[in-house]
């Protein structure tokens, strides 16, 4: 998202925890630790675009400018914790656009009630980006589209115009933030899911199957939820479905993989950040406080811990009762 903000000229600073990455940010114009081939440097100028920051007080001191825009771009389970503890640098009129893709874990949030928990501010600006994006090919310069949604469309419509250009990354607008958070957050267990079944050496008649139906169950409960259907059928629903479930560019997707070849949650999330394991906890529980079956999603999150098999779990998403395929079964009681 920084590169986005400096493609369009716009003055980005980078804040990180780690001294050296960020001289080397500063002085080489290259992350070390993240997609470390690109150059942060969209102008081709010598001096790197994007500025590394590393303490508090620079943060502070930035924070100070009018017009900022503060992108946080941290895994979502960390975003409230890190929220808790800059809430006194945070100014209240400043705008916050919330990229994290999950469902708060502690107090089973959407992560925008979480992030406003933590400032203790209601009040607060506030937008959430979504849709289906990986990293590198923005880095890449791929055309790539997204959503950002806010209650007041101004807001959103301040992300769009920062972020979007014309060659290669565009920004929707949307009034349903309950949805865009929902559809990036639910998509990730699902997602989880399609890397279960290429691990269980399935093909694609299965993805398909289990793209298809997990589509519909991600429609019910972001529904149910208070999300627009129409939400759910656009980029931070259906669109980042398809894009986690049938790349294996996704962490969703390999965990998924790597969970069926016998290893654990907790070694795989040594490795990168899986939204989709805490984020398949919450879905259940959203999913029994609605009543709704969402088979796939528990499916998942048994697999996840174990509580089934793999051979359980094809018995019984196969064996459910026969019934027309555009049925509302999901909304039955479990
Ligand atoms: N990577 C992608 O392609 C992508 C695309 C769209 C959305 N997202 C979403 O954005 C969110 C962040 O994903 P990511 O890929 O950038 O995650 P990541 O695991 O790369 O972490 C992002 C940053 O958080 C920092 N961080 C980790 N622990 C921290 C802590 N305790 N305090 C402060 N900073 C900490 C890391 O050092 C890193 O710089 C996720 O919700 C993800 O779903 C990611
Ligand atoms: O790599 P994943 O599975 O976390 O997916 C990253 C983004 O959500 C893709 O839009």
């Amino acid at each position: 998202m920084a590169y986005a903000a400096a493609v369009n000229g716009h003055k980005v600073l980078l804040y990180m925890r780690d001294a050296e990455q960020c001289k080397s940010i500063n002085e080489k114009g290259y992350n070390p630790k993240y997609l470390s081939q690109y150059p942060l440097n969209p102008s081709g100028h010598d001096n790197p675009a994007i500025r590394g920051i590393c303490t508090t007080d620079e943060l502070a001191q930035a924070m100070k400018v009018t017009n900022v825009v503060v992108i946080l771009a941290l895994p979502c389970q960390l975003t409230p914790v890190w929220v808790e503890q800059h809430n006194t640098i945070i100014p209240e009129n400043t705008l916050l656009c919330s990229t994290a893709k999950g469902l708060y874990l502690p107090t089973k949030q959407l992560i925008g009630h979480a992030i406003l928990d933590s400032l203790n501010r209601a009040s607060q600006p506030i937008c959430f980006l979504s849709g289906p994006s990986f990293a590198e090919e923005i880095m890449r310069g791929y055309p790539t589209a997204v959503v950002v949604a806010s209650d007041q469309l101004y807001l959103a419509v301040q992300v769009q115009k920062l972020l979007s250009n014309a060659s290669s990354f565009r920004v929707y607008t949307s009034q349903d933030p309950i949805g865009v958070q929902l559809g990036g957050a639910l998509k990730n267990p699902l997602a989880v899911g399609a890397g279960m079944i290429a691990g269980m050496g399935f093909g694609s008649n299965t993805l398909s199957a289990c793209v298809t139906r997990a589509s519909r169950e991600l429609c019910d409960l972001c529904v149910a939820m208070g999300g627009r259907p129409e939400t759910v059928d656009g980029l931070s629903g259906i669109g980042d479905l398809m894009l986690t479930c049938f790349s294996s560019q996704s962490r969703n997707q390999r965990c998924g993989q790597r969970l069926m070849k016998g290893e654990g949650v907790k070694d795989i999330e040594k490795d990168f950040t899986v939204e989709g394991v805490a984020t398949a906890d919450v879905a259940v529980a959203y999913a029994d406080m609605c009543g709704l079956a969402c088979p796939i999603f528990r499916t998942v999150h048994a697999l996840i811990h174990k509580l089934i098999s793999p051979e359980e779990a094809i018995r019984d998403l196969m064996g459910r009762p026969l019934n027309l395929e555009a049925s509302r079964a999901n909304l039955e009681a479990k």
